[in-house]
């Protein structure tokens, strides 16, 4: 079935967590509207930039883009941005059912609040729940995107800070709180008619039922941990692919994952309990995010008798790491990986220098983006459009990278990993120690156009021998999206089968800002014909578009 919808891109007034702000919405909604489809459909969005001075692209976060890798959204690598005023025709398939989202992939567009949720139903679904409810799950600060986008490239470096507040569904709590006869800190008690912009969504359920939540995080920084106060949670998918169903009171989820899982509402229907959302991985100035399972008939407005559950120790990563460790492919229903690879890349992933300016880098490149999309100029052939030379496939086996880089400079580049169609492709990323003594931070990897086993995670520096050896093959997770915990490394595997240009980077939205990505292209002379809408910029503009004029 083919879906088709006209949307219009535009600053709005909001008032997302109590205090009034401007978002990106679309079609005067915030976040934008849920795409629902049927695995299987073609999804047309004819998209019209009315931001008035900034370019404009949407990513579909997940979906492989079989066949339309120009349609994968990435400014600058699949398409050029859309200009202000122009509209823009996204055609897809989705191809796999999931839970996925969309957002702007150009500058900080993310961070404005360009996003939304975009579910794909499956024919049959593989469990049984009698409802569902989406959860997607973002960031938010006082500060615009544009002042965030220049503290970033600011000469000295201006970090953005933690967020103020944390949204579910755009929605959250800054000057007041829904919990206050819990807290510790002097807030007010929300007093909230419900229909207010950023009063919670609160979540109707039947007592004795099985639900389903799909959960993404679109954060532009946070790392989550979400609860279900009372509830037992199942996992049962990880971006749009099936796992083995495990339980946990409560999970983590970095920028760029999602997740299905099932809970019964088996409590004491009298009460309500909470949902809360909490900051890991980096030290928290952000309150929980909160909202109400609602067991009708109760009100919603009665509040838990209980406090909102208790978020592990930001910096346990041992228990994020068990999470992790918890998530296994579905036998029979997860494809398993070739059992070798053809090429292994490492990248070590550090914080650098250059003239001054803070970045970071991958294997000492820091990414930073041509004017031409590489997917045009490479099927063109268009060698002066970025430079290229390979970039590196290593880094040096002495690299300490337990202590800050001994030569904090890097260099700027926009080389490309071409990958031999077909083949399949090992890529080992490694943490390392940030410039300040004693930090490394948590990074979630996101990459285009594929998923890719998970075959492991370890601490310290990769051991090609040793760590090798203990990859799982037999049922290791699907996934878009992994993280690489700090000093440590993570493995994955996938196979360079889909003609495009892939971006691969970390989905911190500053993190990518300040060069933190590679870009893989891959069966790029198999690519048919790209619409010349997309290459209105650089030097495909004076080759491929006509003037109108
Ligand atoms: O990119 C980052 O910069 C800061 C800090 O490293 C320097 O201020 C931080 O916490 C990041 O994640």
């Amino acid at each position: 079935k083919n879906r088709e919808y006209k949307w219009k891109v535009e600053y709005m007034h909001w008032c997302p967590d109590g205090v009034d702000g401007v978002v990106i919405s679309i079609n005067g909604q915030f976040p934008g509207p849920t795409i629902r489809a049927i695995v299987g459909d073609t999804i047309f969005v004819h998209l019209t930039n009315n931001l008035p001075t900034e370019g404009l692209v949407i990513h579909w976060h997940g979906i492989s883009q079989i066949g339309t890798p120009w349609a994968d959204g990435a400014a600058l690598i699949s398409q050029c941005p859309i200009n202000p005023g122009e509209t823009f025709l996204y055609k897809f398939k989705v191809d796999k059912a999931g839970t996925y989202f969309y957002h702007g992939h150009y500058g900080m567009q993310r961070s404005a609040g360009l996003y939304g949720s975009l579910i794909v139903e499956d024919e049959k679904e593989a469990f049984h729940y009698d409802e569902e409810f989406n959860l997607l799950l973002s960031d938010w600060w006082h500060k615009s995107s544009h002042d965030q986008q220049i503290d970033l490239s600011s000469k000295p470096f201006r970090w953005i800070g933690e967020p103020q507040t944390l949204l579910m569904n755009g929605r959250g709590q800054f000057n007041c709180s829904l919990a206050t006869q819990f807290s510790k800190f002097p807030i007010h008690q929300c007093k909230l008619r419900g229909d207010e912009q950023y009063a919670p969504q609160i979540f109707n359920v039947h007592p004795n039922k099985t639900y389903r939540l799909r959960v993404a995080s679109t954060t532009a920084l946070a790392s989550l941990n979400l609860a279900i106060e009372g509830h037992k949670m199942m996992v049962v998918e990880a971006d749009g692919n099936y796992i083995q169903p495990f339980f946990v009171e409560n999970m983590d989820i970095y920028s760029g994952e999602s997740y299905s899982i099932l809970f019964k509402t088996d409590q004491d229907p009298s009460n309500n309990y909470w949902i809360s959302i909490s900051v890991r991985g980096r030290e928290p100035k952000t309150p929980q995010g909160l909202t109400i399972l609602n067991y009708i008939p109760n009100f919603a407005s009665k509040i838990p008798n209980s406090p909102p559950p208790l978020a592990p120790l930001w910096n346990d990563y041992n228990y994020s790491k068990a999470f992790s460790n918890k998530i296994f492919g579905l036998m029979g229903l997860s494809p398993k990986p070739p059992t070798r690879q053809n090429r292994r890349i490492l990248l070590l992933n550090t914080q650098n220098r250059i003239e001054g300016y803070t970045r970071w880098s991958i294997n000492n490149i820091s990414l930073v983006f041509p004017t031409t999309p590489y997917l045009s100029s490479i099927k063109h052939g268009i060698n002066n459009a970025f430079d290229t030379k390979s970039p590196p496939n290593t880094f040096s086996k002495n690299y300490n990278i337990m202590k800050p880089p001994p030569n904090p400079n890097s260099t700027y580049g926009n080389r490309v990993y071409m990958l031999k169609f077909n083949t399949t492709i090992d890529i080992i990323l490694q943490n390392a120690n940030a410039l300040g003594e004693n930090v490394s931070e948590i990074h979630p990897w996101h990459l285009h156009g594929h998923n890719f086993w998970v075959l492991g995670y370890g601490d310290g520096k990769f051991d090609h021998k040793k760590d090798v050896e203990k990859f799982n093959l037999k049922n290791p997770p699907l996934r878009n999206t992994v993280v690489i915990f700090p000093y440590g490394w993570t493995a994955i595997r996938f196979v360079a089968n889909n003609p495009g240009v892939w971006a691969f980077h970390c989905h911190i939205e500053p993190h990518l800002h300040l060069g933190m990505g590679v870009v893989f292209a891959e069966g790029v002379h198999l690519v048919k014909n790209v619409p010349n809408e997309a290459l209105n910029c650089g030097l495909t503009r004076k080759m491929f578009v006509k003037d109108k004029h």
